[in-house]
């Protein structure tokens, strides 16, 4: 078996209550229907604009999000299921990076008591032992060993991202879940985070998905890549089916975002994304309600491997 986690037809739904009886009237359809696998020491991207449902489909992994519909398949046990992820420690394995360094590292705490959370929830260490694996972990990162009394404040955002992947692994998971980890970061950066985070993939044969609203961030990272709308995919490829062969217009639009740095093609540039986006805004009108809902996936989704209507890539 090569895959590590497989969703299928996963949907969560939330609620929407108005009137004087706070009654539910109507539903975000914030994820859909989607389905995908994770394969064992791989990256799998989902990319998408914001509101497409990656968040939130992210967060249903890890067990943030209550699921609404769909089974999310870890060692052939549906983690959906609360008691299961306790029964098999699925919160040991799994873990989740978030965007946002600064508010998802206790502000309060020093390194040591944050880095040493997730062990201390899973393991029984000695001070002196917490502290030596603490100190590997810091290592592990390229953080110097006296960055363990310090707080989340005396660091900067790139070196604050490389204290959340340190507790990330603290645990030695199998799946780590990183929400936009280099969005909030300058580019030379995002580069240097993005390199290591893909050293550490290999030295511990970690799989990721990573969630970005950028194609051009993923592309060095993922081997299979969905995009995602409006809580549906609506195109699944690998690296190079999604970017030497885009088919929906929707990916090619995201394409299109991307900054090119050849200014030698600038006029050419700007001339092929205003017609993605006459395409794009055509293709809106044609196949979506205003709700965001209705719509033909048959038509929309003329692609390598597609979201049918109940699940599972052609
Ligand atoms: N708790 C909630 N209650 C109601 N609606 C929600 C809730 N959380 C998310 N949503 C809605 O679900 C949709 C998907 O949100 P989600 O955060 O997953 O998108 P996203 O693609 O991750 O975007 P972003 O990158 O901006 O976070 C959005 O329309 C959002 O407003």
């Amino acid at each position: 078996m090569s895959e590590i986690l497989t969703i299928k037809n996963l949907k969560i739904h939330y609620p929407i209550r108005s009137g004087f009886f706070n009654r539910v009237t109507d539903h975000v359809y914030a994820v859909d229907g989607v389905d995908f696998m994770i394969e064992k020491g791989k990256t799998y991207g989902l990319v998408g604009e914001s509101g497409s449902g990656k968040s939130t489909t992210g967060k249903a992994i890890v067990g943030l999000e209550k699921v609404t519909d769909g089974a999310i398949y870890y060692e052939d046990q549906d983690i959906t299921n609360p008691s299961i992820r306790r029964k098999i420690n699925y919160n040991r394995d799994v873990q989740m990076i978030f965007q946002d360094s600064m508010s998802s590292l206790n502000p309060k705490k020093r390194v040591l008591d944050i880095i040493a959370e997730p062990l201390r929830n899973f393991e029984k260490l000695s001070v002196q032992e917490e502290k030596k694996r603490v100190k590997e972990l810091l290592d592990i990162v390229g953080m110097p060993e006296d960055a363990l009394y310090k707080y989340p404040h005396e660091f900067s955002g790139g070196q604050r991202q490389r204290l959340g992947v340190a507790r990330a692994v603290a645990t030695n998971p199998k799946l780590i879940v990183a929400d936009e980890p280099v969005s909030a970061l300058d580019l030379s950066v995002q580069a240097q985070v993005l390199n290591f985070m893909k050293r550490i993939q290999e030295e511990y044969g970690l799989s990721y998905l990573f969630i970005s609203h950028d194609l051009g961030v993923v592309k060095h990272m993922c081997d299979n890549i969905a995009i995602m709308h409006k809580g549906r995919f609506v195109e699944i490829g690998s690296r190079e089916d999604i970017y030497n062969d885009p088919r929906h217009i929707y990916t090619k639009r995201l394409l299109s975002a991307i900054p090119k740095i050849d200014v030698r093609h600038r006029d050419e540039h700007k001339k092929q994304r205003l017609e993605v986006e006459r395409e794009y805004r055509a293709h809106q009108k044609d196949y979506y309600d205003e709700t965001g809902r209705v719509y033909d996936l048959q038509k929309i989704t003329p692609t390598h491997q597609v979201a049918e209507k109940d699940g599972g890539a052609k």
